[in-house]
């Protein structure tokens, strides 16, 4: 069993706790009463250049422990101050001690858009998202049917969610692609091994038209791999180790925009 089953296996069993405290019903109600959101996260994706997605994160699967400290909302609020374009929060508990706190509390607290990364398996975690303030939600192709894609795609379409829609190989690229996804991440880490290839996003490149939003995921860790990415054209990246361990953030966000 992969590690991804097994975020998908626990994610599952989440739900199940969750709709014990609150219905699937009343959960969609909830989200359905709030304002529609304004795909904010894809226009911020959408500015000429490279936009940064900076991600709160205090562990996970393959580097265990990476902030025993996490001020997340001073982190939140450093990556805003430092330019960022959208701001990634962890919510998965068990592998990445992520919390649903700690999104709506940064979603609250910073204007820029935030992503709830975690592994959704069921719509109730898109209802949800919405309701603890994000304007994003991730979709992972490794875990979902290509049904699956398309329906969740709606759900966001009709919450004013964006879907960032996760493929680590061609055959999961051409599946979020018939999905109808409009901004595609393309995962750097081999889940299998956890080693990381930055060559998977030049490789998907040239699978996803011009008008698809691409995201570089996992694995950047300088200014020349940004510039690199950006030369393959990736719309943004996503970075979270690397921010992570810097001790300050402002100054390595600066670094890794500097060579563009
Ligand atoms: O990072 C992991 O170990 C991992 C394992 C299994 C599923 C997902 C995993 N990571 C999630 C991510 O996508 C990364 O947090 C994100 O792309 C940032 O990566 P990095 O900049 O390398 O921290």
């Amino acid at each position: 069993m992969t590690i991804l089953d097994q975020l998908a296996g626990y994610a599952k069993e989440r739900v199940l706790e969750a709709k014990k405290k609150m219905s699937f019903e009343e959960m969609r109600r909830q989200a359905l009463g709030l304002p529609k959101g304004s795909f904010s996260f894809e226009q911020a994706l959408k500015k000429p250049g490279m936009s940064f997605i900076c991600e709160c994160k205090k562990a996970s699967p393959s580097k265990g422990l990476i902030a025993p400290d996490f001020p997340y909302l001073i982190i939140a609020e450093e990556y805003e101050a430092a330019g960022a374009d959208a701001i990634s929060v962890l919510t998965e508990p068990k592998w990445f001690l992520g919390k649903d706190e700690y999104l709506k509390e940064i979603a609250a607290t910073v204007s820029i858009p935030c992503l709830r990364k975690d592994f959704t398996v069921d719509e109730y975690m898109i209802y949800e998202a919405k309701c603890l303030g994000a304007s994003a939600v991730l979709l992972i192709c490794a875990i979902l049917s290509e049904e699956q894609l398309r329906e969740y795609g709606n759900i966001c379409d009709e919450l004013g969610l964006s879907a960032l829609v996760e493929a680590h190989d061609e055959a999961e690229a051409l599946k979020a692609l018939r999905a109808g996804a409009r901004i595609i991440g393309v995962n750097n880490r081999n889940l299998k091994d956890f080693t990381v290839d930055t060559e998977n996003s030049r490789r998907l490149r040239e699978l996803i038209p011009p008008e698809v939003l691409f995201v570089s995921e996992s694995g950047v860790k300088t200014g020349e791999d940004v510039k690199r990415l950006r030369e393959m054209g990736a719309n943004a990246v996503l970075i979270g180790e690397t921010l992570m361990r810097a001790e300050d953030k402002k100054k390595k966000l600066a670094e890794l925009k500097g060579s563009l």
